[in-house]
């Protein structure tokens, strides 16, 4: 069983933005904030640490956890606005009555460096130039960077958020994989997964995929990140009990986390420089 790591792709990912930033006038991304949520940040802070080694500028926009939804459309399209700012992340979750997807509309399709706008999502679907979400653009560049055949290959995709599952699902297809989507409702998990050669697992529950979900020889990327009582973080997929059937699979920590990162910042470092 092979270990997918995602360090050194995440090094070499930000190494690569770092030349395309100095390129060009300073990347700038600005990231609105409206949560206390301690995983988000820590996500956002992992953020700025990430843009500074980069050169990169990051903005915190910091509207605290009970912002209006309002506050949060006009300040996006404020950013959105600004041709000093040339990324735009809405940080998740959001106070209660204000939906992330209504309000992504507001960041404009070419600063939308995590694909949050529905526009994005709907180009995407049609094959046309967009940023997809940080999160399941890594996951390509881990099978590509890995080497992973695609092409004919059967991909499940266990999760059917916006963030991860949907956008995830339309870029395994654009590259000719046989694709199903599971989710909540999926009658029989295990026995879906079990025909994946390429396996995602993308839904937020530790542990969900055990050893008699996973076909023998199969790649797995475990997208999850399940905070365990300890304080550390903890993947979707039972990573010792998956370790002795799977032919490969990424861990967490140090899989798709830290790859998705550095995606966020190659994404805001290519939107500084569209033409
Ligand atoms: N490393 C990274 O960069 C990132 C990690 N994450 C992590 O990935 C995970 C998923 O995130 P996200 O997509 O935002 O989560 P959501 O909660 O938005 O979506 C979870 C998906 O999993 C499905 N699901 C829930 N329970 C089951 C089950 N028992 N069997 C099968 N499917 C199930 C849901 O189905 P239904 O639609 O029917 O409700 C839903 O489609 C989380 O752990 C999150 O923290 C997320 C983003 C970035
Ligand atoms: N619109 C949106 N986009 C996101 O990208 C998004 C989101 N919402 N909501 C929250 C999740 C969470 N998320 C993580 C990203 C990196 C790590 C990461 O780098 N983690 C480190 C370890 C961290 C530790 O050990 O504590 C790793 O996996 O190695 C974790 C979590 C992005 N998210």
């Amino acid at each position: 069983m092979k270990t997918l790591t995602g360090r050194d792709l995440a090094a070499a990912i930000r190494a690569q933005t770092e030349a395309e930033a100095a390129a060009g006038p300073q990347p700038r991304l600005a990231v609105v904030v409206a949560t206390a949520d301690e995983a988000s940040l820590w996500y956002v802070r992992s953020i700025a640490k990430a843009a500074a080694g980069v050169g990169i500028a990051c903005d915190i926009v910091d509207l605290g956890p009970a912002a209006a939804p309002e506050q949060i459309g006009e300040t996006l399209a404020r950013l959105s606005a600004d041709p000093n700012v040339h990324g735009v992340l809405l940080q998740t979750p959001l106070p209660a009555g204000a939906s992330a997807q209504e309000l992504a509309a507001a960041i404009d399709p070419r600063k939308d460096v995590d694909g949050a706008n529905p526009l994005s999502l709907g180009r995407l679907a049609a094959g046309l130039p967009a940023f997809p979400p940080a999160t399941a653009a890594a996951v390509m560049a881990l099978l590509d960077h890995y080497e992973v055949e695609l092409l004919g290959r059967r991909a499940v995709v266990v999760g059917r958020s916006t963030v991860v599952g949907k956008p995830l699902a339309h870029l395994l297809l654009d590259r000719h994989a046989t694709v199903t989507v599971c989710h909540s409702r999926t009658r029989d998990l295990a026995a879906v997964t079990a025909t994946a050669e390429v396996l995602v697992a993308a839904v937020g529950r530790a542990g969900l995929i055990g050893a008699s979900h996973v076909a023998p020889g199969a790649v797995v990327i475990d997208v999850g990140t399940n905070p365990t009582d300890d304080g550390g973080l903890t993947g979707d997929v039972d990573f010792d009990a998956v370790s002795g059937v799977a032919g490969a699979l990424t861990p967490v920590p140090g899989g798709v986390g830290p790859v998705t990162t550095a995606l966020l910042l190659r994404h805001t470092s290519r939107a500084a420089n569209l033409p």
